[in-house]
């Protein structure tokens, strides 16, 4: 059972006489939700995503709850003496498989992200992208409660930004928590369950109707049998029994594919009787996510 992170009064400054970067912030972050955090350049979103991750002790405040974390920086640190799949089959070591599950699982990552052909490469030698790759890949295989992504679609192509799109829906899915940054405001929308502004040095939350950002495509399915379980409905907008034993569900395009799985792979499994494109649902009342 993964727990809710909670940062109450935080505040970060580097270094004793610093000024305060971030300050009095409060937030709590629940399992199975994906939070968007936004802000102008410089005004602390990586100060606070590190506080989020376990990486930075906030300078005062108290952060409580964290589950197992995992953290893709800003900045990869390339310059790592190892191959990419020695990589990441000692970080799966150090967050507890053994070395054979490790290898599987870096193996398996660095093909979902089609940069298998690397396994061998040292780090220092991979392009940007193929960095990235492994530098996702490495947060992706610890499965953790919390995941925190500091812009880490930057650098990555097409398939790869996709696949972390599928993968973060995996993870909200299996009731973990995502916390992410980055520039590009339509990033997971239609699926991001809170944004919150970084601004004046504390944390601002951002009502629906203040969202400039789109909501993003989605996808309507129709399936038959009993309700939808639960970890798809956690990736639904809207869901509706529009007749006994037939739910009409609102998906995020990104986290289509997941949702069909997790419903086809259901027990029992549910009757998949169309996937269409729709419109995004604005906030109707009677629906559920
Ligand atoms: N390790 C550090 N030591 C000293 N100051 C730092 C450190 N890291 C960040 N800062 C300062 O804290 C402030 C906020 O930086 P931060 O990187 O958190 O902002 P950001 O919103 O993520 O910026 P960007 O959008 O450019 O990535 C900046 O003034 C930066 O110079």
């Amino acid at each position: 059972m993964h727990r809710e992170l909670r940062l109450r009064d935080v505040g970060r400054r580097y270094g004793p006489r610093g000024r305060w970067v971030i300050r009095h912030v409060d937030l709590a972050v629940a399992p199975g939700t994906l939070t968007r955090v936004e802000g102008a350049n410089g005004t602390g979103k990586s100060t606070l995503l590190r506080v989020l991750a376990g990486l930075d002790a906030p300078s005062e405040g108290r952060v409580s709850g964290r589950p197992r974390t995992a953290y893709v920086p800003e900045r990869f640190p390339a310059a790592l003496p190892f191959t990419a799949a020695g990589y990441l089959t000692h970080l799966g070591t150090v967050h507890g498989l053994s070395r054979p599950e490790a290898a599987r699982a870096a193996r398996a990552w660095l093909e979902r992200f089609d940069a298998d052909a690397h396994a061998g490469t040292p780090l220092a030698r991979l392009s940007k992208g193929s960095s990235q790759k492994v530098a996702v890949a490495q947060a992706l295989l610890a499965e953790p409660g919390l995941l925190v992504l500091d812009e880490a679609w930057t650098g990555l192509d097409t398939a790869a930004r996709d696949e972390l799109d599928r993968a973060v829906a995996e993870r909200t899915a299996a009731g973990g928590a995502v916390v992410f940054v980055d520039h590009d405001p339509r990033r997971l929308g239609g699926a991001v369950d809170a944004v919150w502004t970084v601004a004046d040095g504390t944390l601002v939350r951002r009502t629906p109707a203040e969202d400039p950002s789109e909501p993003g495509p989605c996808v309507t399915v129709v399936v038959q049998g009993p309700p939808p379980p639960p970890d798809v409905l956690r990736m639904t907008a809207t869901a509706t029994e529009t007749a006994p034993g037939t739910h009409r569900l609102t998906v995020p395009a990104t986290h289509s594919d997941t949702v069909l799985r997790a419903l086809l792979t259901a027990d029992p499994p549910r009757h998949v009787v169309r996937v269409a494109p729709a419109t995004p649902p604005t906030d109707t009342p009677g629906t559920h996510r």
